[in-house]
């Protein structure tokens, strides 16, 4: 876990909130171009390569461009498979997988140049200003070693989550951002942070530092830049994941619930939650959104919560009696099995909840 970063000066720049609802709203077709990228060839000509979702391109010496329409926007995320690394914004990647924004340059060594224009700006970025990976110019926000961009990953119901570079580090990373609610119990809020800060496994989005000043709470965490397992699943070539790498999706869902149950901690997630750590088929994959995590989940709840689709027939029952309880922990093992039903069938269980009518 990094030292704590200081806090924020309450005059600083704070992002405006992106309803999920409006986001969801602009979807994009499988062949909608969303970026292109620009290069000058030997001879003067400039060239543009164009890029559209669930169509990843392979350029020059393999860096491979991959985009993931989500819930929130778009992701354009570029994976370094070469032997020399690739120069973005002027600093070398080597081996691993950065999001790409609009205005930025990458350069292959020894080989062409590219920048990146984004074509659906107001899906790429939800604010006015921009930010260039380690450009300090162009930051929105500081908070201590990590500049938090204007580029906008993705939204929920409770938060908004921004691009984050890691001066240090020199890595990029992901801030979520949580709107604090006047004269909310401070543990409480920090209820998410506080359960993250002390899971360390391969499978579990980690937290790298927290931070809080009057109006927000920011926590950073690892960067996926894959998107998430139900827009994965969603705009699948085939619409359907095919058994072997469900059956290793799984596998890797079932380890970080393990740690996580060895802990008595319950997720209480759907595929949404789950997130990919860079693109590509077969992913590494990890938990993320501990907003409804719950410790002592061995204990039975009368607090239902989640998304109705994922819960078990106990908690759905609670629903209606509120005098029932469920527990969080089997309920974790339900979802998980509707997580590999919807990764095998591409089929999103969708039950309304009527009161009186269930
Ligand atoms: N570590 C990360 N790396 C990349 N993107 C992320 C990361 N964490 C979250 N996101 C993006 O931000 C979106 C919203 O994050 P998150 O689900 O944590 O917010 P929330 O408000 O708690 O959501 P919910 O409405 O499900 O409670 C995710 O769907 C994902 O697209």
């Amino acid at each position: 876990m990094a030292s704590k970063t200081r806090s924020l000066g309450p005059t600083q720049p704070v992002p405006s909130f992106v309803s999920s609802k409006s986001a969801r709203s602009q979807t994009l077709s499988r062949s909608d171009v969303c970026a292109k990228f620009i290069t000058t060839t030997a001879d003067g000509r400039t060239e543009a390569i164009t890029l559209s979702i669930g169509k990843p391109i392979t350029i020059g010496r393999n860096p491979s461009l991959w985009v993931q329409s989500s819930t929130g926007g778009i992701i354009i995320s570029c994976q370094d498979l070469s032997t020399n690394g690739l120069i973005l914004n002027g600093h070398k990647i080597r081996k691993t997988s950065v999001i790409v924004m609009n205005g930025d340059t990458f350069r292959i060594p020894a080989s062409q140049t590219f920048q990146c224009i984004l074509k659906w700006r107001h899906l790429h970025e939800k604010h006015e200003k921009h930010a260039n990976m380690f450009d300090s110019k162009e930051f929105m926000q500081d908070l201590g070693r990590f500049i938090i961009t204007s580029h906008c990953l993705g939204s929920g119901s409770y938060a908004t989550v921004q691009l984050a570079l890691d001066t240090t580090g020199h890595q990029q990373a992901a801030c979520k951002i949580i709107r604090r609610k006047e004269g909310n119990d401070l543990r409480k809020e920090m209820k998410e942070a506080t359960l993250l800060m002390n899971l360390h496994h391969p499978n579990i989005n980690r937290v790298y530092a927290v931070d809080l000043d009057p109006e927000f709470l920011y926590i950073i965490l690892e960067l996926c830049t894959g998107g998430d397992l139900f827009t994965y699943i969603t705009t699948h070539s085939k619409h359907r994941l095919c058994e072997g790498e469900a059956k290793y999706i799984m596998y890797q869902l079932l380890k970080g619930l393990k740690y996580l149950h060895d802990r008595m901690i319950s997720h209480r997630g759907k595929p949404e939650n789950i997130l990919l750590f860079s693109p590509g088929p077969y992913p590494r994959i990890q938990i993320a959104d501990f907003g409804l995590a719950r410790p002592k989940a061995y204990q039975e709840t009368l607090h239902v919560c989640g998304t109705i689709s994922y819960l078990p027939p106990e908690g759905i029952l609670a629903l209606e009696h509120k005098h029932l309880g469920y527990v969080g922990m089997p309920a974790d093992c339900w979802s998980a099995g509707v997580t590999l039903f919807a990764m095998l069938t591409c089929v999103f269980c969708c039950i309304c909840y009527h009161k009186n009518h269930t």
